[in-house]
């Protein structure tokens, strides 16, 4: 991966993790692109999901973290944005797998799931590792048709 810079989004559900992950990802040397919110009033994820994709869609991030309370919804929501490929994970194998197997381009994270600890290993992980291509790449192709 040659551009090191990440785009992070939540809800309200997930302020305080999203935080954490975004000075744990500084500190490991990523330009981080922190997309809020800031406030801890109530939000709607697809917003901040759809607004994280589009930015890794464009090509300006290389990568996205993203959490809402279970990292399901917000999961969704990125996923809608053509050749956005993100899931949503609570342990580190699937973290790493999720690269090398699936090419995932945003990981998401379940802030009432998993503890601070636990989420920055999944950060690892999923930074940590590398698509494999080969077979997976085949595979990858399949999910999202080439545009006319
Ligand atoms: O996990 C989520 C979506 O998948 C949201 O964070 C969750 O639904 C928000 O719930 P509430 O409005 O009760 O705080």
């Amino acid at each position: 991966m040659t551009s090191k810079r990440i785009v992070l989004s939540s809800d309200h559900a997930a302020i305080e993790l999203r935080q954490a992950v975004a000075a744990h990802v500084a500190s490991r040397g990523w330009d981080v692109v922190d997309i809020g919110p800031t406030t801890p009033e109530s939000t709607h994820y697809p917003l901040h999901g759809q607004a994280a994709a589009e930015r890794v869609a464009s090509g300006d991030c290389a990568l996205g973290i993203i959490l809402c309370g279970t990292g399901q919804g917000i999961m969704m929501a990125a996923n809608k944005v053509p050749g956005i490929r993100c899931g949503v994970c609570s342990d580190t194998f699937s973290a790493r797998m999720i690269r090398m197997h699936n090419d995932a381009n945003i990981l998401s994270i379940g802030a009432r799931v998993v503890g601070e600890g636990l989420a920055l290993d999944i950060v690892d992980a999923f930074l940590d590792a590398e698509f494999e291509g080969g077979r997976h790449a085949t595979r990858v192709a399949m999910i999202e048709p080439a545009p006319a």
